[in-house]
């Protein structure tokens, strides 16, 4: 089979590169859905504890092992690890303890590939995943984190996703999706020195505003980006998100494959050559149409600073704050007079006359080796300004021993700077590592929101080389004026010493652990009829949030992502706007603390709702606080979609009618929404349709789960990885063969005995939730072992109906690790998920 990316090339439908690898990854397609092989998935511990318990709950197993990367960064110390000895006593914060061993325990329990805290690899996920080959040209790569743009400089489709998604593809490998439209962002010419790929997309962030790529996939090309490095193109990529759009790429190219060349888990040898030819067919054709198209001339762009809450509230260095009455917009007024009561700043103050208490340089947006340079080269020699606290951290152990083998940690400590171990530190606060009340940071993170990084804290974005030349001046500060005095320190600014002979010494691939004994052995639980149900809301109460942008920060801040649970979350929603400083007074102005909207169950809200973060708390906490469904102009990608996963309704209308609403809400007025016949009413008014996607809608009045649906498509997703892996077959882990070859071994000897285990074991099946047991005598036969029996219920084929099936789990003695078998099933699906009985799955 020929990649269908090369079967069209040049034909007469020009495609861009996101319609090729969307091609090139489709397993099938039905009303409007498509359903999407995932090729690479990274998780992490914030994100995934939920989905893990998902599977274990349904007796589901993840389904490539070879393809899941696991690491923790969220909630780890950046303090030194020099007397570490385990997690549990390292980490203090118990919350924090919680989530970190959660994951050490599910990666044990399902077989993972773990970059753990005494594993040099260990790092922020959207580092590691680069810095190791996983994330490679033409793949599909997700991660329970919206930073997930960040591959896409590989030319990759990368994106963000919810835990519920984590939890299907740990599953089936696959999601439910829709396509997105196409956007062409092109920046043409020379950027000037001092202005670097962060300062660039900081400048596109402030033309097309925070939700400028909302429903798109974006392709970055012009020169500008041409000749940037791999570094470099993932800080754009990585900040997609914070443009609107749910994945940025950039066409591979030479420097793309000089960067993942040698890489411990990139293709070899014949398959490297294959490889490369099937990248370089990677390009969008001439001629292929966007959606939209934006050109910006690289000469306007300057060093850029936020100077608000949003990262679209940028100037340029030189620039001062912006005054909001000269707002056109009544929202933007309002929400720019907030941030800069926040920011404690006054307009028209210039911003290099802002002074800092705090500099934090890391963050998956500014922690690789290219940024450890680029700062380096402003601070060498000088010394940070007294007052200030600056700490650098890298994005990865391997980062760290590069930085230190080239002597920048020696220049980093000398001038002053505070040189962490890994992790996402003060990007989030999830650790340790906050600002306090009013403090002022100058930070080479991605999110500038309210909160985000230490309750009250004040942020301000920018590059490395401009957060080191304020670190150096205690303020703001154009680096540009440094350039000469760096030259001549230094040379040429953040002159590459370039060492990929460190990258490509040899790692090993690790081999997960033995599988063992989950708690829940056994447990018939139910699945899709999980999901509640949504039909209609009747004459109920909405609450008018008259604010634009809100993003999941603020539905639930960081503090509360801690939870390896989906509810009890509804005290935390809008917890800074809800409550005084205190955590427990409630402030009066804020909508929901008022009569009658405090129990409110509709939320109307302002455009953008839910940007940020890809974090399912947001919808979660909302739900628990009994808001079940959401009016907006517009939603967020990856909030709206996850919405859906909880059984809730975003409802995305007009801003006419929004605001209509808003007046009727004021006057405590009720409504109904109406999923089955798609409208809103209001007494004496007429009616208000409302679009919804008819899968989704369909999903919603019926409970079901995409996970159960997905997996009635087994045998379409078992075809497409045979294809994946004769035409791709660099994407296949090491293991993956061998652990075909050993459920060949185990199921081969005695396939009918499994189909005679299975059979019994389903005949025997109680109609309630009893939990059967194991039968005892089924324990091993021949080479094979049984290792865990369990049931799982699917949805059937007649609309909501559940199926029973066996998952027998075996592996061969003398073999390391254990393959699921599906083999049989009851009340009218197929035996087996592959159509034979216990072979081959
Ligand atoms: C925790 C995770 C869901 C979140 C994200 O999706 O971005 C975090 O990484 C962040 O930066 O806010
Ligand atoms: S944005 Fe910050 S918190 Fe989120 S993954 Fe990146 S470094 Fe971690």
């Amino acid at each position: 089979m020929a990649p269908n990316s090369v079967r069209y090339e040049g034909e007469a439908h020009p495609r861009t590169l996101y319609d090729k690898i969307w091609a090139d990854h489709l397993v099938h397609e039905a009303d409007g859905v498509s359903l999407i092989y995932i090729d690479r998935h990274l998780v992490h511990e914030v994100t995934s504890p939920q989905a893990f318990e998902g599977l274990r709950m349904s007796s589901r197993e993840v389904r490539r092992t070879d393809c899941t990367l696991a690491t923790v960064d969220h909630n780890i110390p950046t303090s030194s690890r020099k007397n570490f000895k385990d997690t549990k006593s390292f980490i203090a914060e118990a919350d924090s303890r919680t989530q970190v061993v959660t994951l050490e325990q599910n990666v044990q329990e399902f077989g993972l590939t773990y970059f753990g805290m005494e594993d040099k690899r260990q790092g922020i996920v959207h580092v590691i995943g680069p810095e190791q080959g996983f994330t490679l040209p033409g793949t599909t790569v997700v991660c329970g984190d919206s930073h997930t743009s960040t591959h896409g400089a590989f030319g990759a489709l990368a994106f963000g996703i919810g835990t519920s998604e984590v939890e299907h593809v740990l599953a089936t490998q696959t999601l439910l999706m829709k396509k997105a439209k196409n956007m062409r962002i092109k920046v043409s010419g020379k950027l000037a020195e001092g202005v670097t790929s962060k300062d660039v997309i900081l400048h596109i962030i402030g033309i097309i505003g925070t939700a400028g790529g909302m429903g798109c996939v974006v392709e970055f090309c012009g020169d500008v980006f041409e000749n940037m490095s791999m570094e470099a193109r993932m800080s754009v990529c990585n900040m997609t998100i914070e443009a609107g759009a749910r994945a940025g790429m950039v066409a591979p190219d030479e420097t793309t494959f000089n960067y993942l060349k040698g890489r411990p888990l990139c293709p070899k040898g014949k398959d490297w050559d294959k490889a490369v030819e099937y990248w370089k067919s990677l390009r969008t054709d001439k001629g292929a149409k966007f959606d939209k198209d934006i050109h910006i001339d690289a000469a306007d762009i300057a060093p850029t600073v936020t100077w608000g809450t949003s990262p679209e509230d940028v100037v340029p260095i030189t620039g001062i704050v912006p005054d909001p009455s000269q707002a056109t917009d009544e929202t933007k007024r309002t929400g720019m007079l907030r941030a800069l009561q926040y920011m404690g700043l006054e307009p028209g103050t210039k911003m290099q006359d802002i002074t800092i208490q705090k500099v934090f340089i890391g963050s998956c947006t500014n922690s690789r080796i290219e940024d450890m340079r680029s700062v380096a080269s402003v601070v060498k020699g000088k010394k940070v300004s007294s007052g200030v606290e600056a700490m650098i951290v890298p994005g990865s152990g391997l980062v760290k021993k590069q930085a230190e083998a080239e002597g920048l940690d020696k220049i980093f400590t000398e001038a002053g700077f505070d040189w962490r171990e890994p992790g996402c530190s003060m990007c989030l606060g999830m650790n340790p590592d906050r600002l306090k009340p009013q403090e002022r940071c100058a930070a080479t993170s991605n999110r500038n929101f309210e909160g985000r990084q230490g309750p009250q804290g004040r942020t301000h974005l920018m590059s490395p080389a401009m957060a080191a030349a304020a670190a150096i001046a205690g303020k703001l500060k154009d680096v540009r004026e440094l350039l000469p005095e760096m030259q001549a320190t230094n040379g040429k600014m953040a002159e590459p010493t370039k060492s990929m002979d460190f990258y490509s010494e040899p790692i090993d691939w690790t081999a997960p652990k033995e599988v063992q004994e989950p708690p829940s052995e056994g447990v018939a639980a139910p699945t899709s009829a999980g999901m509640p149900q949504f039909t209609s809301l009747d004459d109920v109460v909405a609450c008018p949030l008259k604010k634009a942008n809100v993003d999941t920060d603020c539905i639930i801040p960081k503090q509360f992502l801690k939870t390896i649970q989906r509810t009890g979350l509804g005290k935390a929603a809008f917890f800074e706007l809800r409550y005084e400083d205190d955590g427990v007074t409630e402030r009066q102005d804020f909508v929901l603390n008022q009569e009658p909207y405090r129990s409110a169950s509709v939320l109307i809200a302002g455009d953008n709702f839910g940007c940020g973060s890809s974090r399912e708390h947001a919808p979660w906490a909302l739900n628990d606080q009994g808001i079940r469904c959401i009016i907006a102009p517009s939603f967020a990608d990856i909030f709206f979609n996850n919405c859906f996963k909880n059984g809730m309704l975003p409802i995305a209308i007009t801003k006419d009618i929004v605001e209509e609403l808003w007046t009727h809400a004021e006057a405590k007025k009720k409504l109904t929404v109406d999923l089955t016949k798609q409208e809103i009413r209001r007494e004496g008014c007429e009616a208000i349709p409302f679009e919804v996607d008819p899968f989704r809608r369909h999903c919603l009045l019926n409970g079901l789960d995409d996970i159960g649906l997905t997996l009635q498509k087994a045998e379409h997703i078992d075809s497409f990885e045979a294809r994946r892996s004769s035409t791709f077959p660099w994407l296949d882990g090491p293991r993956y063969s061998r652990m075909k070859a050993e459920v060949r071994i185990s199921t081969a000897k005695s396939s009918s005995f499994y189909t005679r285990v299975a059979k019994g074991f389903l005949g025997g099946l109680p109609a309630s939730d009893d939990r059967p047991e194991r039968p005892p005598a089924a324990q091993e036969e021949g080479d094979a072992e049984i290792i865990r029996i369990r049931t799982q219920t699917v949805a059937g084929s007649n609309q909501g109906g559940q199926v029973p099936q066996v998952l027998i789990t075996v592996k061969a003695k003398s073999k390391p690790h254990a393959v699921p078998v599906m083999v049989a099933s009851k009340g009218g699906a197929k035996e087996g998920s592959n159509g034979k009985q216990g072979t081959d799955w």
